[in-house]
């Protein structure tokens, strides 16, 4: 096992003392089993940032409809057409919805009932997975970035490393009993629609030759071989939205973009992602069975600006809960990330510094994470 997965002793000690000393909260569906009538100040956001700020809660009368890809297709005789579909989404939108990818329904509704079973645990068996550590193979935790944040959001969460799946699995929660299965059917999955995504977005930039049958046998990547992605992380993060008392005070999640090359978010039926699209706040309309993907940091910087890692949160209601499982990918965490060199010209010079995790770590423990976002701090002026 690597050292990297080791227990994060010192972390967690670190974590429980100042849980102990009251510092660190213990979450949102902690608050609402006390049964919380208001939004405790700790979670009222100033007027400016507040969800109806600036916003239309309802993309329909925006007129937005996310981009659909057909994955089927893409995986057929309509894969040119289907590639063209993703080139535009990933330069407009950096967001689509991803249709026809085969998961089956079962997989997705076990990893979102054995999420749900894991956030009803009592609160003393879910603190047990408590852990400052980025690194950990597994955190449980609440808000966005409890360290830095000024204001909480209505969100607990826990985050599950899968990468490399037999070593991190003796971590995952042992409670409820189906949950490690559940996660490993669902991420191996989950992990080979993104492949297969990877592989047509290196296409769709003119990274790889045109493939028309089997792509996956083909390969593809930066240098022509998808196995350099194959090894690459893969973080799972389960949210939990519960009701809240005051939805208009507070976010979910605030705005932020997505750190690595390709999330696919699992949604439930019940609404609150919204999208930075034109300078407005849009709500993307679950489509069942759907996944919704968006372009990360990483994607942008080696893309060299060409797809766009966009600004997104979510909000809460009063009515139901919500779930949500998001799969973050990306290449190794050592990986330094920079523009691709076939994409970088005389006509589009470079645009990004070089990257790596380090420097996300450093970006999210300073200041300047508030004003600006990680992809933001990396561009060259
Ligand atoms: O819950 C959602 O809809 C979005 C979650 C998200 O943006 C994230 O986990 O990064
Ligand atoms: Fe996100």
């Amino acid at each position: 096992m690597s050292p990297a997965l080791s227990l994060p002793v010192e972390a967690k000690r670190e974590f429980e003392e100042r849980l102990e000393a009251g510092r660190y909260q213990k979450g949102v569906r902690h608050l609402c089993e006390r049964g919380v009538t208001k939004v405790p100040t700790k979670y009222i956001l100033p007027i400016s940032d507040r969800p109806q700020n600036g916003d239309d809660h309802n993309a329909a009368n925006y007129g937005l409809r996310l981009p659909v890809i057909n994955f089927a297709q893409l995986q057929g005789t309509g894969r040119a057409h289907v590639i063209q579909s993703l080139t535009r989404a990933s330069e407009e939108y950096g967001f689509f919805q991803l249709v026809n990818h085969g998961i089956e329904s079962d997989t997705i509704l076990n990893m979102i009932e054995e999420s749900r079973r894991f956030f009803e645990l009592p609160f003393d068996e879910r603190a047990k997975y408590m852990s400052a550590d980025m690194r950990s193979p597994v955190r449980y935790g609440t808000s966005f970035n409890q360290k830095m944040d000024g204001v909480f959001c209505w969100r607990d969460f826990l985050k599950l490393n899968c990468h490399p799946l037999p070593d991190v699995l003796p971590f995952w929660p042992s409670s409820p009993l189906g949950l490690r299965e559940a996660a490993v059917t669902y991420s191996k999955q989950v992990k080979f629609l993104y492949l297969m995504l990877m592989e047509a977005i290196l296409e769709s930039l003119g990274l790889v030759e045109t493939t028309t049958t089997t792509p996956h046998e083909e390969g593809g990547g930066e240098n022509g071989n998808l196995k350099e992605f194959e090894d690459g992380s893969q973080l799972m993060v389960v949210n939990c939205y519960p009701r809240c008392p005051e939805p208009d005070l507070t976010l979910g999640m605030p705005p932020h973009s997505d750190y690595g090359l390709l999330t696919l978010l699992l949604q439930d039926e019940v609404k609150g992602l919204q999208i930075q699209h034109g300078g407005r706040w849009v709500t993307v309309e679950p489509i069942p069975n759907s996944f919704v993907v968006n372009i990360g940091d990483h994607l942008e910087i080696f893309s060299n600006g060409r797809y766009k890692s966009v600004l997104h949160r979510v909000v809460v209601n009063s009515s139901k809960p919500r779930i949500s499982v998001a799969s973050l990918h990306t290449r190794p965490l050592d990986w330094v990330v920079r523009p691709s060199p076939k994409l970088v010209t005389e006509a589009n010079p470079r645009r990004y510094k070089d990257t790596d995790f380090a420097a996300f770590l450093e970006h999210i423990t300073s200041k300047e994470h508030k004003s600006k976002s990680f992809v933001e701090s990396r561009k060259l002026t």
